[in-house]
């Protein structure tokens, strides 16, 4: 088993955030958590809602209110999944850049379009564009996540099976590498 830190997971909407977390925190014996679900625990109300009810700022306000939570109370037996845009506040990637093995999944837009298409819980790409949306994110997100990572992985045309067993090889790797150079 890896003796890992925290593991948070970051990247775009569609990226596999909440699906690979879920398997990450099987596979490695960690408790999985994702954001947005606590954040819905929290308000007793679901994303949508939050937004048409507080705006963005009002769901960015919980978000960092939750990531902090997080990142004190779970040593280092937590997978936590992040919603798309935890970037955005200097203040998160303060934190991400601190406390924990960050994770960038990487996906296409191509990709995250396809894969956000059967639902409609997010509310940013209730647009009449959301390639367009997703684009305009990306170019503006995808450097804070590159910020933020220790490790970058890529989801595209990879099973989720698959983007895990490169996940847990990736960091076994990398966590190897730390205790050779220390
Ligand atoms: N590697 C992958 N290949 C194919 N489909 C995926 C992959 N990762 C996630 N999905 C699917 O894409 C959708 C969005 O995944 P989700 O985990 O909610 O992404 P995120 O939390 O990053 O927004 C889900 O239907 C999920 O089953
Ligand atoms: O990219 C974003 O700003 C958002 C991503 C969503 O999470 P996922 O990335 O898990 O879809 C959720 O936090 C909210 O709808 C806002
Ligand atoms: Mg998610």
């Amino acid at each position: 088993m890896i003796k890992a830190p925290k593991i948070i997971l970051v990247g775009p909407m569609g990226a596999g955030k909440t699906t690979i977390g879920r398997l990450l925190a099987q596979a490695l014996g960690k408790e999985f958590y994702d954001s947005d679900k606590v954040i819905e625990e929290n308000a007793g109300a679901d994303i949508p809602w939050i937004f048409d009810k507080e705006g963005e700022d009002g769901f960015r306000r919980r978000e960092t209110q939750v990531l902090k939570t997080m990142v004190q109370e779970n040593a280092s037996d937590m997978v936590l999944a992040t919603g798309g845009g935890i970037v955005m506040r200097e203040e998160n990637r303060s934190i991400l850049r601190n406390d924990a093995l960050v994770v960038y999944l990487y996906a296409s837009v191509a990709q995250q379009l396809h894969r956000t298409s059967k639902s409609s819980h997010r509310p940013l790409l209730q647009t009449g564009d959301p390639k367009a949306t997703l684009k305009k994110l990306f170019a503006v997100r995808d450097p804070l996540y590159r910020e933020v990572a220790t490790l970058i992985v890529e989801t595209d045309s990879r099973h989720p099976k698959h983007v895990v067993n490169k996940l847990v090889d990736a960091i076994q790797r990398h966590l190897t590498m730390e205790k050779t150079e220390s």
